[in-house]
């Protein structure tokens, strides 16, 4: 049995308390997600704690550092399902340091509301991500 890939993904908000915008990263590769919205993030590497690989995530792709908020709960210790082989875990985060640039993997980053649901929504979103996007708005509209 292949063991599961685990990936970091990032819900980083203008801010942790009052969240009105989030930051969407636009890939570049590989040929199947290249054009699509993601959270920014990436796998946890062998030894490595997933929070630690989320800081290391952003720093290597946005140059940024950022304070992890919640989880968004997925009701799975693993996460949101991507794919039969992998799972993503995601935080809120807030910036702390630098200016969100695509460093790498990405062409474009955008800061959609969180308060016109739509304009989240309506962005080519990996299709696996459509599933995290809608229960973050909810937990914005809604917070726990
Ligand atoms: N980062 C990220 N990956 C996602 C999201 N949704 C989704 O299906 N994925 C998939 C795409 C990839 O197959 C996998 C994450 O791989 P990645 O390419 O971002 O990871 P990485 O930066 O560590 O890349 P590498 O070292 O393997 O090149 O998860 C998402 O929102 N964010």
């Amino acid at each position: 049995m292949t063991a599961l890939i685990n990936v970091v993904g990032a819900a980083v908000v203008d801010s942790l308390d009052a969240p009105t915008r989030l930051l969407a990263a636009r890939r570049t590769a590989p040929p199947q997600f290249a054009g699509m919205w993601e959270f920014p993030g990436g796998k946890v590497e062998a030894g490595e704690m997933a929070e630690d690989a989320l800081h290391r995530e952003l720093a290597e792709e946005l140059g940024v550092e950022v304070r992890l908020g919640p989880e968004l709960e997925s009701g799975n210790t693993t996460g949101w399902t991507l794919n039969d082989r992998a799972s993503m875990r995601v935080w809120f985060a807030e910036l702390t340091a630098g200016e969100p640039r695509p460093l790498e993997d990405h062409d474009e980053l955008r800061w959609v509301s969180l308060v016109d649901c739509n304009e989240a929504l309506n962005l080519p979103w990996i299709p696996a991500d459509l599933p995290i996007v809608r229960a973050l708005l909810d937990r914005v509209a809604a917070p726990a």
